[in-house]
């Protein structure tokens, strides 16, 4: 008799475990704490090896990401590795549907290539300090005369350092089962330093994770590297068709991509 009365205390959490809602958060909160965590570790190792601020710190931090997929259910399917054999300075552009996207990135980085990031990222704890350490380039998106000037630099450096960016041109995160239309800063970027754009696509998250219905469930993400785009010769006046001819294949690859991923609910074979 007396232990009846544990029966709803025991039932409470196993409803929880068991709705979506608590994966949901239980996945987020595990990933922001556990990438903290890796930031924490990944900061004393790449100051010991280069000293400060240095793009090669991305290879350490790439490697230090690579298994927080298998920690979340997440399996990704790369296609176009080809595409990235590329020599010297180039611009990746890709969709930006969540955090989770540092971890596709994370998996296709070629070396000597860091991001442009919001500036606001600097203040996010240990993930902040090592993203300045990455040689990530932060920019003000509420100040458009500040941005094009980092990014004027941006090309500057690309070419006397041979460094590889990569821009999310859709500026902010986007989760409405489309691509945002393109903003035009990576397009200049490309112009500017006259080095190709390669453009990568995730397919849609929606399968697997639903910011506003609280879902997160395991899923196979599809990587397409698509093929480069060359800029050379091309000037600022060029910008707009670039822009519109990037957001074309990479809306056509969207689409297809997303409409194939294989819906997965349970466990992930890897
Ligand atoms: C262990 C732990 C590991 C952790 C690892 C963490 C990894 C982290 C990964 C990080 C992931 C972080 C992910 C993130 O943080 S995503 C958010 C940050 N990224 C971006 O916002 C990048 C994309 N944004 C842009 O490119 C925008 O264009 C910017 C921000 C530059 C301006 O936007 P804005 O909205 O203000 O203006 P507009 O685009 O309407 O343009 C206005 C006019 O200016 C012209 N114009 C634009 N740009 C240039 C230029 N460069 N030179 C000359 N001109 C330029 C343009 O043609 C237009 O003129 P017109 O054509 O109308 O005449
Ligand atoms: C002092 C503590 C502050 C805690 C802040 C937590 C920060 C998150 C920490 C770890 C998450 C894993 C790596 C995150 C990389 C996030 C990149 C990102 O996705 O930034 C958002 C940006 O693209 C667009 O932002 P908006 O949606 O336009 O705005």
């Amino acid at each position: 008799m007396d232990v009846l009365w544990m029966v709803p205390l025991l039932l409470i959490p196993l409803l929880m475990w068991t709705s979506g809602a608590f994966v949901f958060y239980f996945k987020k909160f595990f990933y922001v704490a556990w990438m903290m965590c890796l930031a924490l570790l990944a900061i004393p190792l790449c100051i010991l090896k280069s000293g400060g601020r240095d793009v090669e710190n991305m290879r350490l931090i790439r490697s230090l990401v690579r298994h927080v997929k298998y920690l979340l259910g997440l399996r990704f399917e790369v296609s176009g590795w080809e595409h990235l054999q590329t020599e010297g300075p180039y611009v990746i552009i890709s969709n930006h549907q969540s955090s989770l996207d540092v971890l596709g990135l994370m998996e296709i980085l070629p070396d000597r290539c860091t991001m442009i990031a919001k500036k606001e990222l600097i203040y996010a704890g240990t993930v902040g300090l090592i993203c300045w350490l990455g040689g990530i380039v932060f920019i003000n998106r509420k100040k458009t005369s500040d941005a094009k000037s980092v990014m004027a630099d941006a090309a500057e450096t690309m070419l006397k350092d041979q460094i590889r960016l990569w821009v999310f041109p859709e500026g902010t995160r986007n989760q409405n089962g489309d691509l945002l239309p393109f903003k035009k800063g990576a397009f200049h970027l490309a112009v500017q330093a006259q080095v190709p754009i390669i453009p990568v696509v995730f397919s849609s998250y929606r399968s697997f994770y639903l910011r506003k219905e609280k879902q997160f469930k395991s899923g196979t993400i599809r990587l397409k590297i698509l093929p480069k785009i060359e800029t050379k010769g091309l000037t600022s006046d060029d910008v707009s068709d670039l822009c519109d001819k990037s957001f074309n294949v990479m809306h056509s690859a969207f689409l297809e991509t997303s409409s194939s991923v294989p819906q997965s609910n349970g466990p992930v074979s890897h």
